[in-house]
């Protein structure tokens, strides 16, 4: 018996219900993972293209962590595709690791770095070590609602101030494409919101693309399409 397959759901920018259009940056065609008898991933197909917000949607269980691995280049598949810009998705090549930034497996802290430090040291890994490189870190630190914290280090913050964190270590570099597992985790509805806004206006003004595995009304509700998985 032939595995099922995952459904592609447009969303309201239309989707991969219709023809895509322009050029995607991310892509799935067919893409499977299976160990011996054990289904992880169901063949999945779609693709999203530059400043599309996409989330993907399913059970316990129904292979969300592992489709964004696959993109991470972090799980092999077996059978068929995730491609970025067009190439197999890779963890070992630089330039897929510069395409994509993610929060699908948990970041490790320095325990002797305030979140400030933490924050400012990845965006200056990346653009370099300037004054405004330190306004991006403090603009992105107080967007997310962690200014009165930043002095503090991580283990002197709770579970939805460490969420957060983690989120503005991955959003303070940049990306051609963004991979989000549950960002809602410890997340109260008002975070949760500030979020979806967040996310959404990078995909809308640095075309970033965004795929986000969650179980969240209010992240779905954004969305530009939807890979419904199991
Ligand atoms: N190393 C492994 N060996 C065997 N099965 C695995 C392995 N890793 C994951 N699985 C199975 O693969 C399936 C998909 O797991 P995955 O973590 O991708 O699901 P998920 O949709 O992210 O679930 P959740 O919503 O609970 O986070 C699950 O049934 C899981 O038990």
């Amino acid at each position: 018996m032939g595995l099922p397959h995952a459904q592609a759901v447009p969303g309201d920018a239309g989707g991969p219900g219709g023809e895509v259009t322009g050029v995607p940056v991310i892509a799935a065609d067919g893409a499977t993972v299976t160990l011996g008898d054990t289904t992880l991933l169901a063949p999945t197909t779609f693709a999203v293209r530059p400043g599309e917000f996409w989330c993907v949607t399913g059970g316990n269980g129904s292979g969300k962590t592992t489709l964004l691995r696959a993109f991470l280049g972090s799980r092999r598949l077996t059978a068929g595709s995730c491609s970025v810009r067009g190439e197999a998705a890779d963890l070992a090549k630089p330039s897929h690791r510069r395409s994509v930034a993610s929060l699908v497996d948990t970041i490790p802290f320095a325990r002797d770095m305030t979140l400030r430090e933490q924050v400012t040291l990845v965006a200056a890994s990346w653009y370099g070590n300037a004054p405004k490189t330190a306004e991006r870190a403090g603009q992105l630190i107080e967007r997310l609602g962690l200014s009165s914290l930043g002095e503090r280090f991580p283990h002197q913050v709770s579970s939805g101030q460490l969420q957060l964190f983690s989120l503005s270590l991955t959003l303070v570099r940049p990306a051609d494409v963004v991979l989000l597992d549950e960002p809602e985790r410890h997340l109260d509805s008002d975070r949760v919101e500030l979020v979806a806004t967040l996310l959404t206006e990078r995909a809308k003004e640095e075309g970033t693309a965004f795929l986000v595995a969650t179980h969240e009304a209010a992240l779905v509700h954004v969305r530009d399409g939807r890979v419904e998985l199991g």
